[in-house]
């Protein structure tokens, strides 16, 4: 391995992975040595396509097989954006092939099949991690230190947050996120995996003690045997009094915020996956004051907006950008951090009762081990 450079290929000519192409090209320590597809000239055109935004020298390789990618000696890490219905193999295979493994989200349909792909990088020695930009964005740290400043926000009781777009008539028989094969957990997963980390996150990675998930639709596809979630909400009760309701959707218009109340005021943030697009990300805080005096009754918002410096997307400090280049850091240091795969696997515990509890008629379902 190289010392200065972390080299990654990428499984599959994903959407996503053109964002991620950039995102490598800007880390500063990583190079793009190769791109698989299930086809050779996909993966050409995708290359040839990508390289014309974000240049790599010497040009990617393009590999017609997921195979032909991982029997290459002059990769490091790779970046799996496959569907989450087939990842499973295919991130299982790169860690036994002493590859570090960067995994989109949801990182499996269940998490039985997480832990072994955990396993599989524990024992082969290489980092896991999955694919959540915002974990990476500047903002964190910074939100962060205002929930624990003990005056912002005062002590945390109640956390709100959506993750939707409305998608067209046509996603629903072509997108990937529609199907029971390839993103059995549909919204859920591909939205809702944003809301649960976040309300995790929140706690200090603290598990509810129990929680309850709604089917509120779904689409069934007449060969699948259950249905895909396409909007779906749910609750979420945590020792000491906290609660936590999240909803995600593909009927409901975009829509990325996050609530986070308390004794003494709030934190809002509403684009928290997805950064508008600018120069800086932000935040708000809001500790509002009501008085009455006499006749008059007044409300004061109290309301004060958080700004980071930091580029919403594509450039070096955005979090993509960040991402990448945390991983390849941990890749170069030679020290997995475990911490990764660990949220990871909680994110789908948690998301796996839900999802149980929306099965049991939103009965009440603990996390499992
Ligand atoms: N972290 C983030 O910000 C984001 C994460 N994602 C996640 O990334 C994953 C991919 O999303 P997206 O890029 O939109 O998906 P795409 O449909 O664009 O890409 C998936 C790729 O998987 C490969 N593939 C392998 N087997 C199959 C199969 N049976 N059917 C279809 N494709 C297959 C294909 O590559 P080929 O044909 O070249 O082999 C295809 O290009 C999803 O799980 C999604 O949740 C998506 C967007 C953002
Ligand atoms: O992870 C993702 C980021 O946001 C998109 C929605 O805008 C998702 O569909 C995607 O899978």
């Amino acid at each position: 391995m190289s010392d200065r450079e972390c080299r990654w290929g990428i499984l599959g000519a994903a959407e996503i992975a053109r964002k991620n192409w950039k995102a490598i090209w800007n880390t500063g320590n990583s190079r793009l040595v190769a791109v698989a597809s299930r086809s050779t000239d996909r993966a050409a055109a995708y290359i040839a396509d990508c390289q014309r935004q974000a240049a790599f020298e010497p040009v990617p390789q393009a590999c017609g097989s997921y195979e032909e990618l991982l029997g290459r000696d002059d990769i490091d890490a790779v970046y799996v954006p496959l569907p989450t219905g087939v990842r499973k193999e295919w991130v299982i295979r790169a860690a036994e092939s002493g590859r570090h493994v960067l995994c989109e989200k949801p990182c499996a349909p269940i998490a039985a099949d997480l832990r072994d792909m955990i396993d599989a990088c524990r024992s082969n020695g290489v980092q896991f991690m999955d694919g959540v930009m915002y974990m990476h964005s500047g903002r964190m740290p910074r939100m962060r230190e205002v929930l624990d400043d003990g005056e912002s926000v005062g002590e945390i009781k109640r956390i709100t947050t959506q993750f939707s777009f409305r998608a067209p008539d046509e996603f629903f028989t072509a997108n990937i996120r529609a199907s029971a094969d390839l993103e059995p957990l549909g919204c859920l997963g591909d939205l809702g995996w944003y809301t649960l980390r976040f309300v995790l996150w929140t706690m200090g990675w603290q598990n509810p003690t129990r929680v309850h998930g709604r089917l509120l639709s779904s689409v069934q596809p007449e060969d699948a045997s259950t249905p895909v979630p396409t909007e779906f909400s749910g609750e979420l009760f945590f020792d000491g009094g906290v609660s936590a309701s999240f909803y995600c959707s593909f009927l409901t218009e975009h829509q990325q915020w996050a609530h986070v109340s308390g004794t003494k005021g709030f934190l809002q943030v509403s684009d928290f996956v997805l950064p508008n697009c600018g120069g800086e990300v932000s935040f708000d805080v809001g500790n509002a004051t009501y008085s009455m005096h006499g006749c008059d009754f007044v409300m004061q918002p109290g309301r004060r907006t958080i700004t980071i410096p930091e580029f919403s997307n594509s450039f070096a400090d955005a979090q993509e950008s960040n991402l990448f280049r945390t991983f390849a850091d941990l890749v170069l240091s030679g020290k997995p951090d475990p911490f990764w795969a660990d949220i990871a696997l909680q994110t789908q515990l948690v998301m796996d009762a839900c999802l149980a509890s929306s099965q049991q008629d939103g009965a009440a379902v603990a996390i499992g081990e």
